[in-house]
């Protein structure tokens, strides 16, 4: 991985310049700019309401911003036409909170729906691939048979991130993939991520509020704050930022313990 002082603007994947979101009166983001290298995990903080998932919703294009720009893969996102967007739109995937699956089809036609309607497979086709995304994305095959509805929390998300890996994407966005999850889901859902990044070659960025995903997984972390990204580096830049909302959150006893329980798997990477 380049050293994030090494890299400049050209070589993102993701360019976010002069974001501006409002709804009526209140302003989200002002004139927010961010940059996502191909290949890392970054993580996006911030206090609640700071605007993180406006800003993936922007960046996938569900949320059209009063101003500023978004490049994907060197595209103007916001300026490309229905057929431009749809080609982007095919390299990345996207795991929403909730997982937002379809509550009356199985996990298998969930994962081979987008395979049927943006890769023009079979039916029979897209529900093998489904099959073999089911696995990748660490469920049983028995999985497949279920509906949303029976699955454990810890399931559904995985079942929702076998779905954003339908279209082997380039660029995974996940909101909050941990919250909800017990401790052990949760670092268990991390090291997948870290696994399937390292596999797939991935470039992650990743809502959370989870102190250990950003210690064990993250290689960057932005911090949004008072409508902007006041910071986007390594923890140990990030740790340092003079901010009352960085202190409090990376110093208290919560990111302490996030900081020791890491500093094992650091020492030695
Ligand atoms: N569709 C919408 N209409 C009006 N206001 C909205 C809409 N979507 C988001 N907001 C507002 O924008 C602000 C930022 O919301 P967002 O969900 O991005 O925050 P967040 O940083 O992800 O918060 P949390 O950590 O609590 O999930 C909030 O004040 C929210 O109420």
């Amino acid at each position: 991985m380049v050293a994030p002082s090494a890299r400049s603007g050209s070589d993102a994947i993701i360019q976010v310049r002069n974001l501006t979101n409002q709804f009526g009166a209140h302003v989200v983001h002002k004139n927010l700019n961010l940059d996502v290298y191909r290949g890392e995990i970054l993580g996006v903080v911030g206090g609640s309401g700071t605007g993180k998932s406006v800003l993936l919703r922007s960046i996938v294009g569900l949320q059209k911003p009063a101003q500023g720009t978004v490049h994907i893969f060197g595209q103007d996102a916001l300026a490309a036409s229905p057929d431009q967007r749809s080609a982007m739109e095919r390299r990345f995937g996207v795991l929403f909170q909730s997982g937002a699956l379809f509550s009356s089809l199985t996990v298998t036609e969930n994962i081979a729906m987008p395979l049927m309607e943006h890769a023009g497979m079979s039916r029979p086709e897209a529900e093998h691939l489904a099959g073999l995304k089911i696995a990748l994305a660490g469920l049983r095959a028995e999985a497949g048979q279920q509906y949303p509805a029976s699955l454990s929390g810890g399931m559904v998300k995985r079942a929702a991130l076998a779905r954003a890996l339908a279209l082997d994407p380039e660029i995974l966005f996940l909101d909050e993939p941990t919250a909800g999850l017990d401790p052990i889901g949760a670092g268990a859902f991390d090291q997948l991520i870290l696994t399937l990044r390292d596999a797939l070659g991935l470039t992650v960025f990743l809502v959370t509020h989870d102190l250990d995903t950003l210690y064990t997984i993250c290689d960057r972390v932005a911090v949004l704050s008072d409508k902007k990204v006041l910071v986007a580096d390594t923890l140990q830049v990030v740790e340092a930022a003079d901010d009352a909302w960085v202190h409090d959150y990376f110093h208290g006893p919560r990111g302490r313990a996030a900081q020791k329980a890491a500093k094992p798997a650091q020492e030695s990477k």
